[in-house]
């Protein structure tokens, strides 16, 4: 017999992380749950709703409900997302946004939503369950940087700590043994461990969160995770419902991105060498500057997108010496903000140099450029180490084990990406042709959310 439920469409509202790229994933999948006629309720601040109401494709179905984050001492005044304040106040940003539960509770009382998707704030199943709403805790990072630092198994003991012995290790049961971090990198754990927010941890904060949850939501991919995803479900003995990639839908109107495009079609196709490292990573000089002299080195035009290293006003103060005439014409580094996508879209780039951000990890996965990865935070590391040393589609660049790259090993990861003749560039060829064709078949990321509204409605009304 049919269930009337699997038809109806749902009211779903939404509450992220007072981040710009939280708060982006959450609307592009309000944008594709909207699409399919489903009602969301987006709670955002101010600041953030002028970045992102263009975004909203649905504004028939997607209302943005405005709050106030309260002043807590020590954050600058009208501090509303963490691209206001740098990252080491990010503690008191959670704690102003623990402030505001009682305006959430209140407006969910009025909005009587089925389901309610939140991320950091850990105390929204407490708020939802009496009202009788479903609380999907919605991860929008790797599935991989969840199951090796945020499940039970990894013990963490409140207001200690880890050792270094205990960050070096995998938590038992852990599924991969390429995707980890080598040495030194496992350092880049320790903030599980530190304040996030008034007296807990990230580490209790986000196990909280997942555990407290009627079901686990991942934005990944079963092809590209699910090892890592089921480790997850068997931790915390809940269902993980994957929505896949949702990346949004190419750009239609490209006006803004128009100088970047025709900048390149200068170049013969798959010729460029383009660069970029994202919302967070600021290189320290020397770093930076061994990057654009091993990218000259490769004697190929190039386009790089970074912030200005450490201490340095601009990108072009920090040029090495002599770097700004000998690249001219051939090749353009600034500091501002580039149309990614579509620069990863374009013919003539060939090389995309990442930190492998994971939002920049299916981009290239998705494009046709040959892939060097230089990943920073730990997050990075691991998707590095997935694309690079499981699914073999990239390289990483070689580092000393303080984690510094040279010129020369920038060079060299270039080039034998870019030899098409050679073994390295083969592999990597193939394999990345192999899985570019699984994520971009027509109908994948659509039948990942429709799977993923076919799981949410059988929590729903599970019994009817
Ligand atoms: O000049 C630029 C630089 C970036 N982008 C876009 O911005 C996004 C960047 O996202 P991502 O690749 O995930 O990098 P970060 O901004 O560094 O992301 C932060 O958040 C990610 C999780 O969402 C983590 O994986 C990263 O470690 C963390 O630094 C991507 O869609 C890029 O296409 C541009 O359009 N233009």
């Amino acid at each position: 017999m049919s269930d009337p439920t699997m038809d109806r469409t749902f009211h779903v509202a939404m509450f992220p992380w007072l981040a710009i790229g939280h708060m982006t994933p959450f609307l592009h999948l309000g944008n594709n749950l909207a699409a399919r006629g489903h009602r969301v309720s987006f709670y955002l601040p101010k600041k953030a709703l002028s970045l992102l109401q263009d975004h909203n494709s649905h504004p028939d179905l997607i209302t943005f409900h405005v709050f106030k984050v309260p002043h807590v001492d020590g954050l600058p005044p009208g501090t509303e997302t963490a691209s206001d304040i740098p990252i080491s106040d990010t503690s008191l940003l959670v704690a102003a946004m623990d402030r505001t539960r009682d305006q959430f509770e209140s407006s969910l009382l009025e909005t009587r939503p089925d389901f309610v998707f939140y991320d950091v704030a850990h105390w929204v199943p407490m708020v939802a369950r009496p009202l009788g709403i479903k609380a999907i805790c919605y991860k929008v990072v790797a599935a991989s940087s969840i199951a090796i630092a945020l499940v039970p198994a990894r013990k963490v003991v409140p207001g200690m700590l880890l050792t270094e012995k205990e960050l070096a290790e995998v938590p038992p049961g852990y599924p991969s043994r390429t995707v980890v971090l080598h040495g030194g990198e496992a350092r880049s754990l320790q903030f599980v461990s530190m304040p996030f927010g008034e007296g807990i941890t990230f580490y209790e904060r986000t196990t909280a969160a997942m555990r407290e949850s009627d079901a686990l939501a991942i934005r990944t991919c079963r092809e590209l995770e699910g090892n890592f995803c089921n480790y997850i479900s068997e931790q915390y003995g809940k269902p993980v419902f994957l929505t896949g990639p949702v990346l949004p839908f190419p750009s239609t109107s490209e006006t803004s991105e128009e100088q970047w495009i025709s900048r390149l079609s200068q170049f013969e196709t798959g010729s460029v060498i383009f660069c970029a490292f994202g919302s967070q990573y600021i290189l320290e000089i020397d770093q930076f500057q061994e990057l654009l002299l091993g990218i000259e080195a490769t004697e190929r035009p190039f386009l790089v997108s970074l912030k200005p290293p450490n201490g340095a006003a601009s990108v072009e103060e920090a040029f090495p010496p002599g770097f700004g005439e000998r690249t001219k014409g051939r090749g353009t580094v600034t500091g501002g903000w580039v149309p990614q996508p579509q620069i990863l879209r374009h013919k003539s780039v060939g090389c995309f140099v990442s930190h492998c951000g994971f939002g920049s990890m299916w981009e290239s996965l998705m494009c046709e450029s040959q892939l060097v990865l230089v990943p920073h935070l730990g997050d990075q590391i691991l998707n590095a180490r997935l694309l690079a040393e499981e699914l073999r589609v990239a390289v990483e660049v070689d580092r000393t084990e303080h984690g510094l790259f040279s010129k020369e090993s920038m060079r060299k990861a270039i080039e034998s990406v870019m030899d098409p003749d050679g073994e390295v560039g083969k592999t990597v060829r193939k394999n990345h042709a192999r899985w570019r064709e699984t994520l971009t078949a027509t109908n994948f990321m659509s039948d990942y959310v429709d799977e993923f509204v076919r799981n949410l409605r059988s929590i729903l009304r599970p019994h009817a």
